[in-house]
C-alpha cells in the first residue's frame, strides 16, 4: 500500500452490512493488507457463523444487527447485500447514513437509486469480483454527484488494498460488472469444461482438475508477467500444422460467440436490477 493510500484510510473506520462472500472477503482482505487494523472493521450479518469466524480470522468487530453498527457512526459504510434485499436496508438506515461515505456493491442499483434513497450521504458504488478475497481482485469504482473527489480516492484507496481499482463512469461500471465482475465464474467453468473433456480423453479426474487448475494459475501469472498480447502469447503455443491449431479452429468461434452473448445476458440483467 502506497503512502498516499495509507493516509488516505489511516483514521477511518468502515463498517460493513453484510459478511457473504464479498463483505467477508473484504474486511479480511483490509485487515491482512495491514490498511486497517481489526478494531476500524466493522461487520453484521444476520449469520452468527459468518460473523464468529470472522472476528476469529481478522480480528474485526463484529455486531449483530446494522443497527447496532451503525450506532458507532463509522465514517465508511460498505453495502454489501444482495441487490434484492438492499431496498429494505436503505429505507431501515436512511436517516443513520447521514454524513457517512456509503459504498454500494450490489449489481445494477444505480447512483440515481441510492442516492435517491439516502440524501443525506455521499454515496460511491463499486463493482468488485470475488479474487478480492485473496487480494488479487479488480474493481470498477464510480462515484455520485453527492461524492467529492477525495471520496472516491479513499474508495479507491480501500479497494486498492484488493487488486486493481479503477475509476471509470457508470456505464463503463456496468460493463465492467458483466465482463469482470463475472468472470470468475466464466472462468471456473472454463475449468470445469476442460476437466470433463480430459476425463473425456481417458485422464483421472484428479489429475485432470489439479493439472487444468495449475495450467490456469500459471497462464494467468505468465501471461501478466509477459506483458503480451493474449493473441502473441497463443501463437507461441500453436505449432504450424500441430495440435493446438486444430483445436483452436474448432474452439475459437464457439468461445467468442459464447463471451459475447454472456456478456449481454449479464448486462440486460443489470438493467433488469435497475429497473428494481
Ligand atoms: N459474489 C460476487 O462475486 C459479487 C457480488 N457482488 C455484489 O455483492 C453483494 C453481495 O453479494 P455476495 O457477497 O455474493 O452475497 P452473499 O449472499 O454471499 O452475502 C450477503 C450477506 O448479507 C447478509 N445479509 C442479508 N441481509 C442483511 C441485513 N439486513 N443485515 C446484515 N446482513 C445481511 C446475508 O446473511 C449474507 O451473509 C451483492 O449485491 C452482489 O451484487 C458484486 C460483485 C461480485
Ligand atoms: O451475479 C451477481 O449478481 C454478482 C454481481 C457480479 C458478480 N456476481
Amino acid at each position: 500500500m502506497s503512502d498516499t493510500e495509507k493516509d488516505l484510510l489511516g483514521g477511518q473506520t468502515v463498517a460493513i452490512i453484510g459478511a457473504g462472500s464479498m463483505g467477508g472477503s473484504i474486511a479480511r482482505g483490509l485487515v491482512e493488507s495491514g490498511a486497517l487494523p481489526g478494531e476500524q472493521v466493522l461487520v453484521c450479518d444476520h449469520n452468527p457463523g459468518k460473523l464468529a469466524a470472522l472476528a476469529q480470522q481478522a480480528g474485526v468487530r463484529t455486531f449483530a444487527t446494522s443497527a447496532e453498527m451503525l450506532a458507532e457512526k463509522p465514517g465508511i459504510v460498505v453495502l454489501a447485500v444482495k441487490p434484492q434485499v438492499l431496498a429494505a436496508v436503505l429505507e431501515q438506515h436512511a436517516a443513520d447514513l447521514d454524513g457517512a461515505l456509503v459504498v454500494s456493491i450490489a449489481a445494477g442499483v444505480t447512483l440515481a437509486t441510492l442516492e435517491a434513497a439516502l440524501p443525506g450521504a455521499r454515496v460511491v458504488r463499486v463493482m468488485p469480483n470475488l479474487p478480492v478475497s485473496v487480494r488479487s481482485g479488480a474493481s470498477a469504482i464510480t462515484g455520485g454527484a453527492s461524492a467529492g473527489e477525495a471520496d472516491v480516492a479513499t474508495v479507491q484507496a480501500l479497494f486498492a488494498t484488493l487488486g486493481s481499482a479503477k475509476v471509470m463512469r457508470e456505464d463503463q461500471l456496468d460493463a465492467e460488472g458483466a465482463v469482470v465482475g463475472c468472470a470468475p465464474a466464466y472462468f471456473a467453468l472454463m475449468v470445469d469444461a476442460l476437466t470433463r473433456a480430459g476425463i473425456r480423453a481417458g485422464l483421472r479426474a484428479t489429475d485432470a482438475r489439479e493439472m487444468v487448475n495449475a495450467t490456469m494459475l500459471g497462464v494467468a501469472e505468465s501471461l501478466a508477467a509477459s506483458g503480451e498480447h493474449p493473441r502473441a502469447y497463443m501463437e507461441r503455443v500453436t505449432s504450424p500444422g500441430g495440435t493446438t491449431a486444430a483445436a483452436l479452429y474448432e474452439l475459437e468461434p464457439a468461445l467468442v460467440d459464447g463471451c459475447y452473448d454472456a456478456v449481454d445476458a449479464a448486462l440486460a440483467r443489470t438493467a433488469e436490477l435497475a429497473r428494481g
